[in-house]
């Protein structure tokens, strides 16, 4: 998976393997929905929303082997929008995304865990390396889980590429063992004391999932 363009607007070329050893290349447009706002005090402090303008959909694509849904970085902390793509089919969930090194250590390995097992999807992760001379610096990590939450490949902070086999059978076998879509209460999900707060991207949420 690689990826290029401004920061929260990218052309995104993913290479993906296809059977046999052939490569076909996807590229795709696609916007962070979610902006990276946050005040870590003597730590790190952004404000995109003052410089970029937010996407307005999400994005999802087929391949012959499996659906993905993309989301860009800070789009990983958004528990619904991962739901909505398992909702909707997908197996894999990709996020490109540059960490920091105040919350990359801290949330970075653990916000894909949490997307996957609570999903049951794989969750896969492409980071830029770090360049500890850079004004922004990467964490790195880049990473795959599987739908059970655990890590399944892994990079450090250089540049490297990573494999892992996304296993549609094994994910069903896990959808079995824990029916968790089966369990869902949607009749109290959609109390009005649960609707989501206006700074959270409701406008996106309430497709139909
Ligand atoms: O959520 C984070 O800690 C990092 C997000 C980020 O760097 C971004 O969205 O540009």
């Amino acid at each position: 998976m690689g990826w290029g363009g401004s920061e929260n607007y990218g052309l995104f070329r993913f290479d993906l393997m296809r059977s046999r050893g052939n490569r076909k290349n996807l590229e795709i447009d696609l916007h962070q929905v979610h902006l990276f706002d946050i005040d870590v005090p003597g730590k790190i402090t952004f404000k995109e929303s003052e410089i970029l303008s937010p996407g307005d959909q999400f994005t999802m694509f087929k391949t012959p082997h499996c659906t993905v849904g993309v989301g860009i970085c800070y789009d990983i902390r958004f528990a619904e929008m991962a739901q909505i793509y398992a909702n909707k089919g997908c197996h894999l969930l990709l996020y490109p995304g540059a960490f920091n090194m105040t919350t990359g250590p801290k949330h970075w390995e653990l916000l894909q865990r949490g997307r996957a097992l609570d999903n049951q999807v794989y969750v896969a992760t492409a980071s830029p390396a770090r360049d500890t001379g850079a004004g922004y610096v990467a964490w790195g990590h880049s990473c795959v889980v599987d739908p059970w939450g655990e890590v399944i490949a892994a990079t450090d902070e250089k540049e490297s590429v990573i494999y892992a086999d996304i296993d549609l059978e094994k994910q069903e076998e896990m959808r079995k063992m824990i029916p968790l879509k089966q369990q869902k209460r949607h009749d109290l999900y959609h109390s009005p004391s649960m609707n989501v707060d206006k700074d959270r991207r409701g406008d996106l949420y309430q497709v139909n999932s």
